[in-house]
């Protein structure tokens, strides 16, 4: 695992930007595996601005975003359907064709969520995962006792969780309790990944998930045992490291 510690927000962003740009420089048609959170906003303005100023490419890239709410319709301004396009996509240069999110209203969900890793393993693999990390330990969606051989499937959202996402609706009452999402298995399938977390309230999550005890009740701990995760976080983040 190799992490980098970037003094604030702004250079994560910039940090997480050039890993990306340089995986799809070196593989124009990359597969890869896209975050919704607070965290990959700057690192998606970044992109946007390498694609505005530098010519970087999205025409082959294709894309997989990890999650969604069940529920939502995509034009939802919540969904995360609407973050992808309003924050990354309508930036670049990205074919339509190309962009795969979990589908929030698919009438038969177990059909969709095969469907789903289906198109992923037909695509080649994912090549380039990005993650972010819930304050209670989940990536994606994948809660606290998810199972480590799960792929993309039905989740049901932790109180944790319904409760961090409430600032996004007009009441907690109005976040959806479900959603559809990557398993853990469908993340660590992916060649390469990059995590992000900033700010002290990530501090602790990433101190147990990167030096604890790798479990089911901590999601984020199983990275511990891929092969190419680079972490990428502010010093905030990163404080309650002792190995740093
Ligand atoms: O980056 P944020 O907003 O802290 O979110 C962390 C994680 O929580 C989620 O937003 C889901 O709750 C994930 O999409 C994200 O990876």
């Amino acid at each position: 695992m190799k992490i980098y510690v970037e003094e604030n927000y702004q250079k994560l962003s910039k940090k997480a930007a050039y890993i990306l740009a340089s995986q799809v420089r070196l593989k124009p048609d990359s597969v890869l595996g896209l975050a919704t959170g607070d965290t990959p906003l700057g690192m998606y303005r970044e992109l946007a601005a390498m694609h505005q100023e530098e010519d970087l490419d999205f025409k082959e890239v294709k894309t997989f975003n990890l999650d969604e709410y069940y529920g939502l319709e995509k034009e939802n301004p919540q969904s995360y359907h609407y973050y992808m396009m309003e924050n990354f996509f309508k930036y670049v240069n990205i074919q339509e064709k190309n962009i795969h999110i979990p589908d929030g209203q698919a009438p038969d969900i177990e059909e969709a969520c095969r469907r789903y890793e289906q198109l992923i393993r037909l695509m080649g693999g994912i090549d380039l995962q990005v993650l972010g990390i819930g304050r209670n330990g989940h990536i994606g969606f994948n809660e606290p006792d998810v199972k480590f051989e799960a792929t993309t499937h039905l989740v049901q959202l932790d109180e944790d969780t319904i409760q961090a996402n409430a600032r996004f609706f007009d009441s907690i009452h109005k976040v959806p309790t479900q959603a559809i999402s990557m398993g853990i298995k469908t993340i660590m399938q992916a060649k390469k990944i990059v995590l992000l977390a900033s700010g002290r309230e990530k501090r602790e999550v990433i101190q147990r998930a990167l030096e604890g005890k790798i479990s089911p009740e901590l999601p984020a701990s199983v990275l511990q045992l891929h092969n190419d995760v680079v972490v990428i976080l502010d010093r905030e983040a990163a404080g309650g490291l002792k190995e740093i």
